[in-house]
Order: structure tokens, then C-alpha cells, then sequence
């Protein structure tokens, strides 16, 4: 049964709230003039896709590394828009009195450098791994080398933006978060929060789609490795888990650990995080629902389902939902509970999308509120 997404969810922002101009920085009336760093992977295109219907935001710049000195409908003809967008550029050739906001879709440690060296007057949402861990020396630990930009990573604010909203209004800088992290954080953060589940023993069994690996090509990537078959991959050290801990200890004031095993399905798009979780003493799993409903009823991207739906990646697909349920265990005193994303969507670019309408005061639906592509 197709999920029931809250009516008010799928309204267009002009009648969820007044329209608001752009930020004085863009000029009131002005359009947002926008950069995107890789433009000619993944998510660098799933910005520039759903910024086709973007009313205030502009591409006027577009990189590549490779790819630069293609035009971009060459790279991505199947993006009819991207014939009036420029051309890819190395990134050293990017004139930034041209551009006002950057969605920077690089690599992690290319993107520290990068972001280190451009001018300040920008606004930037970073969808690498590179701002999101507060302690450098966690980062370093992680991701295997001294973090560069110490001081940019201070000013970063972290984007998770039902859970982080009234900081990201403010940034100059948001590190948006992981696609697990995402999925993971969403339900389970408020649940910690209240009290209603405990900080140890959370397992955390999770899926992606192969547009999580990126579009550069890998070995254990091509399609006879990952068709007809599913495997776990960075058991115990995914970098992702210290992001995920960073997140669930804020939200209870304790040090939390998690039990984390990524896998990779044969789908191109998707994520789900199965979560097993031991309730506080007195709490039940229909208590767990319900505050998790109540948590998010005004949000437009985040559903709890009634119970006995399960959130599945199809309900997902291609949109900025994040679809949540929550089931009582056969193990008295746990709960199992489910969530779902879109990797590229949700899980990168259109939470950076829905981050960057933040900044410059506008409804962060804007060009955001398409439903799942089904079957
Ligand atoms: N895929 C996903 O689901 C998610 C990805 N992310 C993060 O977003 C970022 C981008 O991911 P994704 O789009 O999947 O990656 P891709 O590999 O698909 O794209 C990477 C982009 O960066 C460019 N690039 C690579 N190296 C350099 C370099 N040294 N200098 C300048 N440009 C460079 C590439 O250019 P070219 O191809 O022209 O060489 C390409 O445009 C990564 O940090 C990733 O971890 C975050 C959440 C989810
Ligand atoms: C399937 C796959 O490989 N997924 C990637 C996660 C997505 C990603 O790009 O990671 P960041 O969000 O930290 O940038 C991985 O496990 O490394």
C-alpha cells in the first residue's frame, strides 16, 4: 500500500508561507547566482536537475575535472535544461564575482583545499564529508589525513535541516550531512532526545544504491559485481559512524556508540536504515510513533507512516522524503524501526537544495516538493 504522505506536505510553498524576497546579499528581486563544484558527477547533476524548476536560483557556473571543457548536455544529454547552462570549467578558471552560492559536490579532502581558497563573500553548501565532524582529530582518525581548514570547519554549521534549521538560517557555511547519517539521525535523534529509547545497544543495519560509490569508475562497481547479489562493505570502520555518534550523543548528552553495517544493493538509487533500538523503561513502540509524528507533523519532507506500513525505497525514489516507521519487536522491550531515503536526494543534493533556500530566507520547499518516480 503506497504510503499517506500529510496533505499540507504536497502544497506549493506559496501557501504554506508568504514568498520572501532573496537575501539582501543576492539583491531583493535579483536572482541567486549559483556555482556547482563537480557538476559533472552525481550529485553535482541532481543539483543542477532540480534547480531546473528553481525560481530564484541561477546556474551560472558549473566545474569539472576530467570532464571540463564539455558542455554539459554533452555529459548529460538526458537533462534537457542543460543546454542554456554554461559550459564545465576547472575550477581554478571560475570567476567568483559572477556567483553569490556554491553547492560544492567534490571529493572529500579536495573540497577542504578548495573551499579554503575561495573569497568569503560566498555562500557555500558542502555535500562532502569534510565540515561535518566537529573534532578535526576525529576526522583525521576517519578519513585518514590532518583536516586542512581548521578554521572553516569551526564557521561550518551542520545541515541536517529538520533537526538543525534555526543554525542553518544563520550560516555562511553548512556542512550537509551523510546519506546514513540522514536516514539514521531523522528517527532516531528524537527518540534520544525524549528519552524514549536508551543510548546503548542501538544496531543500525543499512543499504544504499550504487549512485552512493559516485560515478567514477571502481571495480567492485560494474555491474557484474553488484547485480544479483547484496554485500556488507567497511564493517566496523564506515566513516559515516562517527558522524552518525556525533549526532545521536548530542541529542542525549551522552557518549553513544553504534553497531553500524553499511551494505551495497543492486539498485541505482535508495537507502534504508533498519534501526534496532531498547526502549526506556515504560516506553512502547506505538509511543515511539506517535512522538515521532508529532515531532514532524508540520515538516514537509519527513513521514512517519501509520503502523504496520513499511517505508520502502520505491515510495522515495527521486524525491526529498524521508519516510519512517516504527515497529514493536518480538524481543520484549526493543523496537525496529525503519527509514528510507533518497541517497541523491534527501541523502545529498536536494537537502542541500532545501538547506541553501535557507539561506537566503527562502521556503525551503522551493523546487523540492516532487513525489517518488513509482515503480
Ligand atoms: N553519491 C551520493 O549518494 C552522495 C555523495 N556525497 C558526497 O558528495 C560528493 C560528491 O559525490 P558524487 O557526486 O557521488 O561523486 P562523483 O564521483 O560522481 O563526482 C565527483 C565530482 O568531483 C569532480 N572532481 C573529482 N576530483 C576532483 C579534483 N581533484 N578537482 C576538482 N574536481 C574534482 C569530478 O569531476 P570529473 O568527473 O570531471 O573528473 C566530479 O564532478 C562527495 O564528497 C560524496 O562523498 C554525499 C552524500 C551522498
Ligand atoms: C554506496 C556507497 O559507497 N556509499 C558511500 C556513502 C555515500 C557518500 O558519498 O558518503 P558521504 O555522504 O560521506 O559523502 C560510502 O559508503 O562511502
Amino acid at each position: 500500500m503506497a504510503p499517506q504522505l500529510r496533505v499540507p506536505a504536497l502544497l506549493p510553498p506559496m501557501l504554506r508561507c508568504p514568498a520572501p524576497a532573496p537575501s539582501a546579499q543576492a539583491g531583493a528581486g535579483e536572482q541567486v547566482r549559483v556555482a556547482v563544484l563537480g557538476a559533472s558527477g552525481y550529485t553535482g547533476e541532481e543539483v543542477v536537475r532540480l534547480l531546473a524548476l528553481h525560481p530564484n536560483f541561477k546556474v551560472t557556473t558549473l566545474t569539472g575535472d576530467r570532464q571540463a571543457g564539455k558542455h554539459f548536455s554533452d555529459v548529460f544529454p538526458h537533462l534537457l535544461t542543460a543546454r542554456d547552462v554554461p559550459p564545465l570549467v576547472k575550477i581554478e578558471d571560475v570567476s567568483w564575482d559572477n556567483v553569490d552560492a556554491v553547492f560544492c559536490c567534490l571529493p572529500h579532502a579536495t573540497t577542504q583545499e578548495t573551499l579554503a581558497s575561495l573569497p568569503a563573500h560566498l555562500k557555500v553548501v558542502d555535500l562532502s564529508a569534510d565540515f561535518r565532524l566537529r573534532n578535526v582529530d576525529t576526522y583525521a582518525e576517519w578519513y585518514g589525513g590532518e583536516h586542512k581548514a581548521p578554521e572553516l570547519q569551526k564557521e561550518a554549521v551542520y545541515g541536517l535541516t529538520e533537526l538543525h534549521r534555526e543554525a542553518v538560517k544563520q550560516a555562511r557555511i553548512v556542512a550537509n550531512p551523510g546519506c546514513y547519517p540522514t536516514s539514521v539521525q531523522l528517527p532516531l535523534v528524537p527518540l534520544l532526545a525524549a528519552n524514549l529509547i536508551t543510548a546503548e545497544d542501538i544496531i543500525i543495519d543499512a543499504k544504499s544504491g550504487v549512485s552512493g560509490a559516485g560515478r567514477s569508475a571502481k571495480q567492485n562497481l560494474i555491474y557484474c559485481e553488484v547485480t544479483e547479489g547484496i554485500n556488507a562493505y567497511s564493517v566496523t570502520r564506515h566513516r559515516h559512524m562517527p558522524e552518525i555518534e556525533q549526532g545521536l550523543s548530542d541529542a542525549c548528552g551522552k557518549d553513544v556508540r553504534v553497531s553500524f553495517t553499511p551494505h551495497l544493493m543492486p539498485m541505482t538509487r535508495g537507502m534504508e536504515s533498519a534501526c534496532y533500538v531498547k526502549l526506556a523503561d515504560g516506553a512502547s513502540a506505538g509511543e515511539l510513533r506517535m512522538h515521532l509524528q508529532e515531532r514532524y507533523r508540520e515538516e514537509s519532507f519527513v513521514h512517519v507512516l501509520p503502523a504496520g506500513q513499511v517505508p520502502q525505497t520505491h515510495h522515495v525514489r527521486g524525491s526529498n522524503h524521508c519516510l519512517i516507521g516504527v515497529f514493536e519487536d518480538r524481543i520484549p522491550g526493543r523496537a525496529i524501526v525503519l527509514s528510507v531515503i533518497d541517497n541523491l536526494v534527501k541523502g545529498a543534493s536536494g537537502q542541500a537544495i532545501q538547506n541553501m533556500n535557507l539561506l537566503f530566507g527562502l521556503p525551503e520547499e522551493t523546487a523540492l516538493l516532487q513525489q517518488a518516480l513509482f515503480p
